[in-house]
């Protein structure tokens, strides 16, 4: 047992405490010491580029992979390794999913549920994850979106206290993806846990109640999103095409668009109208995806 477990109504708030985690695989840091805690009732993101370390960080949490070094506490007692009471607590959704090509979306349901002798009503379950008018479908005849909601549903289906979901919407058409929102902060206000890995910073910003934003195996930013919008010391954002090379200094050029922070906005528009031959002018406020360039110097989708 660790220090500060802090006890509500006789819970621990503290569902997930992670002290300093490593993996390397030769000389790549894939997770280079990291430390995070996640409480009851929250959605927990990690946000990050292709390959900053979020997969690996969170199927050593699963036990899927081995640690080099670190330690992991579950509900307040050190499980670096599950055990089998504690893998009933938790529900997992793979990047990529397998299940048995010739079963139907209701029996694959049945089977998973089965497994683990006791979770959340099947009817339910195909009412919450919209999958009743696909339930007699066979698995191999579904669409991306369909598919991946069922994965998401049988992450859910053990009734677990956490949830993992490794980028549950990569690939997804916008409704697919609203969807699986809508089904994630449905599960968070029964007060389940969601750890979340994702590279859309829009999801992030709508779901999370925590962010940390990694990058080369490290956390280089945690809090709420708005917080990290607030420390990041971005004020406000103007983006614009220009053919021409703008003297401007900006958060991103990608071929003739720019991403440019400030606090004058008025006067950077002026200034880009006057001299340089703009168009599709957008001032908006900042996001994490801005937080994430600021920081790095680089994009979350590189
Ligand atoms: N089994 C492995 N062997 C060698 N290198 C690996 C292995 N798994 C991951 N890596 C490397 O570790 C780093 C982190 O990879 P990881 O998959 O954890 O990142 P990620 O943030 O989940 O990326 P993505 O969003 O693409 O899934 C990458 O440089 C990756 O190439």
């Amino acid at each position: 047992m660790y220090g500060s477990i802090t006890f509500k109504g006789g819970f621990f708030l503290e569902i997930l405490k992670v002290v300093d985690l490593k993996k390397h695989y030769g000389d790549v840091k894939a997770v280079d010491g990291i430390s995070f805690t996640v409480e009851r009732g929250t959605v927990f993101s990690f946000l990050g580029p292709n390959g900053a370390g979020k997969t690996t960080t969170v199927e050593i949490l699963e036990s899927l992979r081995k640690k080099d070094s670190g330690e992991i506490y579950y509900f307040g007692e050190r499980k670096d390794v599950l055990d089998r009471e504690t893998k009933r607590k938790i529900g997992v959704c793979l990047q990529k999913s397998a299940f048995f090509e010739n079963l139907t979306v209701w029996e694959t349901l049945k089977l998973f549920r089965g497994l683990y002798g006791t979770g959340l009503d099947l009817k339910e379950v195909m009412g919450l994850f919209s999958l009743e008018n696909i339930e007699k479908k066979m698995v191999k005849t579904l669409s991306g979106g369909q598919l991946q909601r069922l994965a998401v549903a049988v992450a859910f289906i053990n009734d677990p206290e956490i949830v993992f979901l490794d980028e549950p919407t990569t690939g997804l058409d916008p409704q697919a993806r609203r969807q699986i929102w809508d089904t994630i902060e449905h599960f968070k206000n029964l007060g389940k846990t969601i750890f979340l890995t994702t590279h859309y910073m829009e999801e992030a910003e709508r779901l999370s109640d925590h962010v940390c934003i990694i990058d080369h195996g490290k956390i280089i930013a945690e809090g709420t999103p708005s917080s990290l919008i607030s420390s990041s010391g971005l004020k406000t954002v103007v983006e614009f095409d220009c053919d021409q090379d703008v003297n401007v200094r900006y958060l991103e050029k990608k071929e003739n668009h720019y991403v440019v922070e400030t606090d004058a906005p008025e006067e950077l528009i002026k200034d880009l109208l006057k001299n340089w031959n703009v168009s599709n002018i957008v001032i908006r406020k900042p996001n994490l995806e801005d937080v994430f360039l600021k920081l790095t110097g680089r994009d979350l989708r590189e």
